[in-house]
Order: C-alpha cells, then structure tokens, then sequence
C-alpha cells in the first residue's frame, strides 16, 4: 500500500516488476502516475495505465504510442523516458521524476494578476521551441502543447506526453486542447507542426502578458474566439516585453498556417532576447524506419521503435483531459485532473 498526502489511498493493485512504487504523484484520464525507485535506487515517475485504458482498443494504442515515441525521442527539451512496455498486462513508461511538477502548478502558485519574471518566461518558452524544433525536425507533431505538459526544473522545461503525437508522413489522429487548439484543428483539417506552433504562441502570449488570448466557456464559444477573434496587442497587456517576441507571438497566432513562423525562428527569437546567441541545433540521432513493436514487449531506449496508428480523421476530438466529465457527465474544459 502507498500513502501519500494528497493521495492517501493507492488505487492501482498492479505492480510493475525491476519498481519499487512511493507514492502517487497524479492521475490523468490514462494512466496513474507514481513516484517509483528502479533497482538503481533512481527514482522515476512511473505511468501505469488504468485498467480501463489497457481495455479500450483506442486508448491503449495512444498510451502505447506514447510509450514508443518518448523512448524514441532524445532531446534535453523532451522529458526522458528510461524504459517502457507498450501494451498488455505490465504496460508502463518510467520517465524522467520531476519534483517541481508541470508549468501549471507554477502558474496556478502565482499571486493573483502576477507573471512569471520574464527571464524565466522567456527560458521555459525557448526550451519548449526548441523541443518542438526537434519534433518537427523529425518530421513529427506533437499536438497538445499546453503548460500542463511542460515540466520544470531549476527554470528549465521539457516538453512532456507524446500520446498524441504522430509523424505526419504517417498520419494520426487529429487531436488538441481547445484553449491551445489552431483553428485549422476546429475546422476539421489535419495537424502540422504550425498548429503546435500555434499552440506555442498561445503560451508566449499566456506566459509573457499574464493572460489567455481567447476565453470561452464551452468547446463552442473557444472555437468561436480561436476561429474569428483577433487577441489583443501583448503590448497592451504588458509593455515591458519585447517588442519582436511580442510580434512573434502574435504571428504565431495567425488564422493561416502558412503565415506563422517555424518553432524554429521562435526559438532563435526568444534566445536573442535572453541575450544568448543562437545556435543551430544538431541532431545526431533521428528515427529509423519504421517496424512493428510486438504487443507487451520491453523497449530499450536504444531501439529505434516506431509509432503505428491510423490514417488522419476528421472531425477533431478534442484532448482527453479537456473533455473530463463531471459527474453529471457533461465535459468541462476547466476541470484539473489531478
Ligand atoms: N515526469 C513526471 N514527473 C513528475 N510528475 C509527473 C510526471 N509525469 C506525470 N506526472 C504527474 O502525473 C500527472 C498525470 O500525468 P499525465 O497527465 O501525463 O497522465 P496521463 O494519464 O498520461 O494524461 P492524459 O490525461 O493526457 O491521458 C501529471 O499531472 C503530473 O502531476
């Protein structure tokens, strides 16, 4: 049995064997998550998924994608996945533990009307730019950029839950969290990296002015604003940020893909204003072709282990935690998950 304050009562019976489990640390609509110790003594975050997620053929498929593409993926700016298991019984993912938690508990423990100190906006935004250079680099899309998958530590971010992400020469399913979703995802077409960059522009936009661009109340209403609205000027909101990333952000916000800048002009933009020369990033390392991983299998960071998922659909499901229901089983898009 686990104990934890928040959590007193541990609700997963499953143990996961070479893991010792301490406490639970959170709970998204797929998986348990704990604070384990590997053999090693190293503590990880251990994901389990619920029994019900290993049930459900869609559901186990996003949580075995997830397993697959973070132990592919290499990249300080991308949270590290040590070992995992895909599918069946003991299907796991033991991932870099991150003391501090996600963006969003940083920003939930800010004083009202308070921002982060821009630096540290300014850092969180440029390493989640650079992991989704990295993503794009590869030819992938990673599809729900939001504070709640960014981890933080000592003021450094790493992008986190590759349950939706899908390389484009491959297809996937269109998915995202309506307060981060591009319009294109609204509009039913296909996801690319620009719509990650839009959801990356709506970070800048949080994180530097202090303020959501588009509020509504329900699915509909957001899909209004992010479809017709225009934000207005960051300047307005804060006129200490500089003037060429608050231009950025903004572009980063246009209706048309086309239009908006690379993750990568973003991350050279926010290093320039942290006073830090660019520098081209090199990768030493990209996927392989693709093969099929066999169902309970343990995959080892070094395998090259590919995603397989269906061809892209329409219309757009919005991402599990912004569709949780409330008891009476109606989806509230503010509901924590936690
Ligand atoms: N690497 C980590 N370090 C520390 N805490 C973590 C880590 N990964 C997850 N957590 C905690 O566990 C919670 C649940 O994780 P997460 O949201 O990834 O679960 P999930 O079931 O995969 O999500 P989803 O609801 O998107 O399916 C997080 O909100 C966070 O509090």
């Amino acid at each position: 049995m686990v104990y934890s304050a928040r959590y007193p009562v541990m609700t997963s019976e499953r143990t996961i064997p070479g893991y010792k489990l301490l406490r639970l640390l959170g709970r998204g609509n797929t998986s348990l998550v704990y604070l384990a110790a590997a053999e090693d003594g190293r503590h990880v975050a251990l994901k389990i998924p619920h029994e019900q997620t290993l049930k459900e053929k869609e559901a186990a498929e996003r949580f075995g994608n997830e397993v697959r593409l973070t132990l592919q993926f290499r990249h300080p700016h991308i949270v590290h996945a040590h070992a995992g298991t895909p599918f069946g019984a003991q299907a796991f993912l033991a991932l870099r533990y991150y003391p501090q938690g996600d963006l969003t508990e940083h920003l939930e423990d800010l004083p009202p009307g308070r921002r982060l100190p821009e630096r540290q906006a300014l850092r969180i935004l440029a390493d989640v730019a650079s992991a989704l250079t990295y993503l794009h680099h590869l030819g992938a899309v990673h599809q729900d950029v939001k504070p709640q998958n960014v981890y933080v530590h000592e003021g450094r971010a790493a992008l986190g839950d590759m349950g939706s992400t899908f390389f484009t020469s491959q297809g996937g399913k269109v998915s995202g969290s309506p307060f981060y979703m591009a319009p294109e995802i609204y509009h039913g077409e296909s996801s690319s990296g620009a719509s990650d960059v839009y959801s990356l522009g709506i970070m800048m936009y949080e994180l530097l002015s202090g303020a959501r661009p588009f509020h509504g109340s329900s699915y509909e209403e957001l899909m209004v604003a992010h479809l017709t609205r225009f934000p207005r000027s960051m300047a307005h909101l804060n006129s200490h940020v500089d003037r060429r990333i608050s231009r950025l952000a903004e572009l980063a916000l246009a209706k048309r893909p086309a239009e908006r800048p690379s993750a990568d002009e973003l991350r050279r933009a926010l290093l320039e204003a942290l006073g830090e020369p660019p520098q081209d990033e090199i990768y030493d390392d990209s996927p392989s072709t693709p093969e099929v991983v066999t169902a309970g299998r343990t995959v080892g960071r070094h395998k090259p282990v590919p995603m397989v998922v269906p061809a892209p659909t329409s219309p757009p499901a919005p991402a599990e935690d912004d569709k949780e229901s409330d008891r009476s089983g109606r989806w509230s898009l503010f509901k924590r998950r936690k």
